[in-house]
């Protein structure tokens, strides 16, 4: 289902602290077993729903469950097998469209996007992340994303460009440092390292040294500020409670008003509120004073966008604006302080993991093809042999983008993501009924062997334009589709693309005895819901490229 299904439903939303967590989570472990046995008996024989029946679309006869020994993914496959490339389900008390009909999802995404603004669930929370851009509904979204669109574009990641490579540099020379220790590195962690530190960089003018600090507690909370720990029991009662009507939108507002669960950890909650607030007013005084600062960040875009909005002037920007194309509303209203928090927040929860894991299997894939991995530094050294990239050079570096692209779409972040009907509306015989939800599973259409021959294997080729101009693009739709598609896209490019630069300029990675996998055990198993996480963490190798036998010096800050 949905990140927001998945990571933050409503019974992830249940635990703030780790007293009351352990109460509740005792109390949802019970009430999960009474539902389960009044709601759904593995025995019953007896139709669950016909709903679907009379809106055109094919559906199971018997209730849907997740549970007993199944797993998620290979349930929805099996029904994808069974039923068609459409079907009609009910789960948590909602009816669910779970489509890889790629028209379909074409007209849902893109074509009648205003008519499935939104995602199918909110965050039960009461903390400034809950009202930003991720979680917000019909035009408070359209408003928010007017506002903050332009400041993401990628004609203003140049001003940011540098602050990125100063990462993607240190991050080289911890790895040129581990490769000269002869350590396996646990990759996903020194990932979300550098994209943490990024992200406090270029979007707060912090510095942050996490890569080769321990202790930081901007990334302990960066990583810890969603309860995700929960996923498994919220899934648990909502796909088992599939005939209490409502379930899911009842406990979204139950939860929600009595204000004793939240989905947000409330100490992360505290620091952030903290941290943020002081550098947003900082900032504020600083730009009142007219001071030019050194480097830019997106503090300082997202300060004068908000200012243009004020004054009746709304930032345009042809990136922000196709990307609100066929979409109602223009910002009248600026950001309040609240929106303002929450957006900074979300740019650290939605920006930290994704890119992390993107970075962490794009280089577990090199190790595992050198073949692969000589040409992405082959290209490197062509179009940038050594010094400063620029966001010009970073363009060039075709095939390490086909490279980025490929390992996406084997190992897409987020698998699914979803939507829910305003109003009623029918296509192609298909009726989508208004409130229904629908989920779009990215991880199917790109394992799809009609699309994508031999699906499983790691060709990086499938991207080039030929290839791509032979291929419906909702084919490949792993930053999300329509005017609701990722906000960060060009940013997650930019700074994976660095990060390559500058690792594989001095290091090789490599698997060998000592990693996870090892050298030859072939590939990584992932849990199978959820953001996208292995079974075992993944520890990588590296090899000296050349000589760098002397102590680092290329990542000094200049900030
Ligand atoms: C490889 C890295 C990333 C992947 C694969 C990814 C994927 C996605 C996906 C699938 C969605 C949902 C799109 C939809 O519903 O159509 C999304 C939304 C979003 N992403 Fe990303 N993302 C990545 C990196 C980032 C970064 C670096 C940021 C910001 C710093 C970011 C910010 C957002 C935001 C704000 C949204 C919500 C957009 C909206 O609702 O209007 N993402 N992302």
């Amino acid at each position: 289902m949905a990140l927001s299904d998945h990571l933050i439903s409503p019974v992830v939303s249940l635990l703030t602290c780790s007293t009351a967590a352990t109460l509740l989570l005792a109390a949802a472990a019970v009430t999960a077993a009474v539902a389960w046995y009044l709601f759904y008996r593995p025995s019953s024989q007896e139709p669950c729903d016909d709903d679907w029946s009379r809106l055109g679309v094919r559906f199971p006869k018997l209730p849907i469950t997740f549970f007993g020994g199944s797993n998620f993914r290979l349930k929805i496959s099996q029904l994808l097998e069974q039923y068609g490339d459409t079907v009609g389900l009910r789960l948590g008390g909602r009816l669910w469209l779970l489509t890889v009909n790629l028209d379909l999802l074409r007209t849902i995404m893109v074509k009648d996007f205003n008519n499935f603004v939104d995602r199918a669930d909110t965050l039960n929370s009461n903390t400034p992340i809950a009202r930003s851009l991720f979680f917000a509904t019909g035009n408070h979204w359209r408003r928010q994303r007017q506002i903050v669109s332009p400041t993401f574009s990628s004609g203003k990641l140049k001003y940011i460009s540098k602050t990125v490579e100063l990462s993607a540099k240190k991050l080289a020379d911890y790895l040129v440092q581990r490769a000269k220790d002869g350590a396996v590195v646990p990759i996903k962690d020194t990932s979300a390292r550098y994209s943490c530190e990024v992200i406090a960089r270029i979007a707060f003018g912090l510095e942050a040294n996490f890569i080769q600090e321990e202790a930081s507690e901007f990334f302990e909370h960066g990583k810890n500020m969603l309860m995700l720990s929960y996923e498994g029991i919220s899934r648990f009662i909502l796909m088992s409670m599939h005939r209490v009507p409502n379930l899911v939108d009842t406990c979204n507002r139950l939860f929600k008003s009595v204000q004793l669960f939240d989905a947000v950890n409330l100490t992360s909650n505290t620091y952030f509120k903290t941290v943020l607030t002081s550098t947003i007013a900082e900032r504020k005084m600083q730009q009142r004073s007219g001071k030019e600062r050194k480097h830019v960040d997106f503090l300082d875009l997202l300060l004068k966008a908000n200012e243009a909005v004020r004054a009746g002037n709304p930032e345009k920007d042809e990136e922000g604006n196709a990307s609100l194309a066929g979409t109602e509303g223009v910002a009248t209203k600026d950001l309040d302080d609240e929106e303002m928090l929450g957006h900074s927040m979300l740019v650290i929860f939605a920006g930290l993991e994704t890119t992390a894991t993107t970075l962490q299997m794009c280089l577990f894939e090199l190790a595992r093809y050198p073949e692969i991995q000589d040409k992405v530094y082959t290209e490197i050294q062509n179009v940038l042999p050594e010094g400063e990239a620029s966001p010009e050079d970073i363009n060039n570096l075709h095939y390490t983008e086909w490279v980025i692209n490929e390992t996406l779409r084997l190992h897409p972040p987020i698998p699914t993501v979803s939507r829910k009907a305003k109003e009623t509306r029918t296509y192609d015989g298909i009726t989508i009924p208004k409130g229904a939800c629908v989920m779009i599973p990215f991880w199917h259409i790109v394992m799809d062997p009609k699309i994508w021959p031999e699906p499983e294997k790691f060709i990086p080729e499938r991207f080039s334009p030929e290839e791509k101009d032979r291929r419906d693009p909702m084919a490949f739709i792993c930053f999300g589709q329509g005017p609701r598609l990722c906000l960060g896209m060009c940013l997650a490019y930019l700074e994976l693309k660095q990060a390559l630069v500058h690792i594989l300029r001095k290091v090789k990675v490599v698997l060998n005895e000592n990693t996870e996998p090892k050298k030859g055990a072939g590939g990584v198993e992932v849990k199978s819901s959820g953001l996208l996480t292995p079974v075992k963490p993944v520890l990588l190798a590296f090899e000296l490229r050349q000589d760098n036998t002397q102590t680092p010096n290329s990542s000094d800050d200049t900030n």
